[in-house]
């Protein structure tokens, strides 16, 4: 559905150049549902923009719903829905109106515009908003009804950015099953952007992981997480036992990266779970109490600091600080 190849991207602005996009080669089988994952700046934006015709690339190739991105860009903007981060809507046209105007827009006559209305709302949770001025609608309203003005004229591909910013817990997690439904109800493909590790990791299939530019990881979220050395350990005992309970840790078949730390040691093993009887036997043995026992699974965000040596958080304190005054 998507394939891309050194697709990259160079801003040049009063004499500043900035390499948005570095040379993204990406691959999107039909019926995914494939999150790109990066922290502000990373460059998520941009490569969609590129994607969806949007904006020129500097170098690369690309084929979109099964059309050249640059010898048959209307091609692609036929068949594919585009839900930006900043939606489209006027806010004072009511939720009905907005939704015909687009499918007017491609081409429907108005009682097939009203029909697509009705079937999208009811799809998307709208009915009982569609004579609702747009600038009454809650945060996450809003977002549905940003997705549906992008399925008006039914894509098989939708890019969506940043479906669920700045919206509370249960609105993003309302978005989600609007997402997920789109794949397995309608069998379409989604391709979305987000800063967010959680949304990354309970609604997409794949997880691309971009940085600076360039993808650094690609696969399934647990497959990321897989990727990192195992799960972290933490015992908490008295500053007296730390020099006996970081050898006991170092005799735990499989274990490493034993350290001492403040209250306790901490030490990676491939299984939490199974380490943890061979522990606390050996713990007892030695008559050393804990005060605290952690067992800390690997997130999508230690897969980001395996590859690039920071945190998503961290990657975007240090964004806004670089961040040019008015930017
Ligand atoms: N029109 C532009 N002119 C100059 N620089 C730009 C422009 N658009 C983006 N950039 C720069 O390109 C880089 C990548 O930006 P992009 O918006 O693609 O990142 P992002 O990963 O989508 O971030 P966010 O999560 O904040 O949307 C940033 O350094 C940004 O400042």
């Amino acid at each position: 559905m998507i394939e891309a190849r050194g697709l990259a991207r160079t801003f040049r602005t009063r004499g500043r150049t900035t390499d948005a996009v570095r040379g993204v080669d990406l691959d999107v089988a039909a019926g995914e549902l494939v999150g790109f994952l990066g922290p502000n700046g990373a460059g998520k934006t941009t490569t969609l923009r590129m994607l969806t015709t949007l904006l020129r690339p500097t170098a690369g190739t690309a084929t979109v719903a099964g059309r050249d991105l640059a010898g048959d860009p209307l091609g692609v903007r036929r068949r594919i829905g585009y839900v930006g981060q900043t939606g489209g809507t006027r806010p004072e046209a009511r939720v009905h109106e907005e939704l015909e105007a687009i499918g007017r827009l491609y081409g429907r006559t108005k009682s097939d515009a009203r029909a697509r209305t009705v079937a999208l709302a009811d799809r998307l949770d709208l009915t009982d908003l569609l004579r609702r001025p747009v600038k009454a609608l809650s945060g996450g309203q809003r977002r549905r009804l940003d997705i549906a003005m992008g399925l008006v004229h039914d894509p098989r591909l939708v890019f969506l950015d940043e479906p669920t910013a700045a919206l509370d817990p249960r609105s993003r997690a309302n978005v989600w099953q609007h997402i997920r439904a789109l794949r397995e109800q309608h069998g379409t493909t989604v391709f979305l952007t987000t800063h967010y590790l959680d949304e990354a990791d309970a609604l997409c299939d794949r997880v691309l992981v971009i940085d600076n530019g360039t993808i650094v990881a690609t696969g399934a979220p647990a497959e990321l997480k897989a990727r990192v050395a195992g799960d972290l350990v933490a015992v908490g005992v008295e500053h007296r036992d730390l020099p006996r309970v970081a050898e006991i840790a170092a005799r735990i078949p499989r274990s490493s990266e034993v350290a001492t730390v403040e209250r306790g040691v901490q030490f990676r093993v491939p299984r939490g779970d199974l380490a943890m009887p061979e522990l606390l036997r050996a713990l007892d043995v030695a008559d050393i109490a804990t005060t605290s026992l952690r067992v800390h699974q690997p997130t999508l965000d230690d897969v980001f600091l395996t590859l690039t040596g920071r945190t998503i958080r961290d990657a975007e304190l240090s964004t806004e600080q670089e961040a040019p005054v008015g930017a």
